[in-house]
């Protein structure tokens, strides 16, 4: 079965276990960090920027080897040590409504973590299934420069346009059109996006 279901999870006040702290552990904290949830790192060593993270309070860092009850009320497992068997252990000890995702196992995981960009309200994520997180990587810098930062105050205007078109074009068909004249390059290129907007809202109020 190759076929995954993707989703955006929202991580607010959920608790993430992170069992191990090198390279691995980091890279999965540090893209937790900013989802609101509560990140607990297990590891009796751990990168310098783990211990930075914990110094400041942004994560919990238990100085111990993994034991079962480190999973207790935990939403999200990463079992990312170096010990292959800690990490089946880990898998094992979880429970079945517990998402766990094994560093060195794909296809004995839950979820895979993607590649992933971020411009405000659009999130792009890439995944290969496991078969090359190093292809998602590639596909992600070619979508960094596709997508730049400018789409992150684009986004906003696309947010804010889209809800006043909802409730002001009663019409199903102006309706239609005009989330699409909002969404193309024009309007994404344009120097003056929301003046154009409500030029054009204005000339599709006065259509009869
Ligand atoms: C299954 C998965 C599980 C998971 O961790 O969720 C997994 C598994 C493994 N990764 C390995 C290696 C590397 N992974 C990276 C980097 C990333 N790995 C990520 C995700 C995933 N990695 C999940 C699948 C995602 C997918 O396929 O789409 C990314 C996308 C997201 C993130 O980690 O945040 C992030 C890029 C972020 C970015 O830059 O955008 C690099 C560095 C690099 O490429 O620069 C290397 C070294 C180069 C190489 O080996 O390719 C190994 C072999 C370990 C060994 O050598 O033993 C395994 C285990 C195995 O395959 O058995
Ligand atoms: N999923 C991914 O993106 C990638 C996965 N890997 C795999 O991930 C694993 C970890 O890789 P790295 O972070 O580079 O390793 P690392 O050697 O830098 O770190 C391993 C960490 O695990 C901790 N650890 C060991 N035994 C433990 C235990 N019983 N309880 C708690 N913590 C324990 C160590 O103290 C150390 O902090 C490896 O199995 C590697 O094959 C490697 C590269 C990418």
């Amino acid at each position: 079965m190759n076929s995954n279901y993707p989703i955006m999870l929202k991580l607010e006040g959920k608790k993430a276990v992170i069992v191990g702290g090198g390279k691995v552990a980091e890279r999965k904290v540090t893209g937790l960090l900013g989802t609101g949830s509560r990140i607990t790192v297990i590891s009796p060593h751990t990168t310098d920027e783990l211990k930075r993270l914990a110094g400041s309070g942004r994560i919990e860092w238990l100085e111990k080897s993994f034991s079962k009850e480190d999973l207790d009320g935990a939403f999200l497992i990463f079992a990312a040590t170096n010990d292959n068997e800690v990490n089946q252990y880990i898998k094992m000890a979880a429970s079945d409504q517990q998402l766990v995702t094994i560093a060195d196992d794909p296809e004995g995981s839950d979820f895979h973590v993607p590649s992933h960009i971020q411009r405000g309200r659009l999130s792009i994520a890439v995944s290969t299934g496991g078969a090359s997180p190093t292809l998602a990587r590639k596909i992600r810098e070619q979508l960094e420069n596709q997508f730049d930062e400018g789409f992150e105050e684009y986004l906003e205007f696309l947010f804010s346009a889209r809800q006043r078109v909802l409730k002001e074009v009663k019409n199903a068909t102006r309706k239609r059109k005009m989330l699409s004249a909002i969404a193309s390059r024009e309007f994404l290129n344009s120097q003056d996006r929301e003046a154009e907007f409500l030029r054009l809202l204005q000339n599709t109020r006065n259509d009869v």
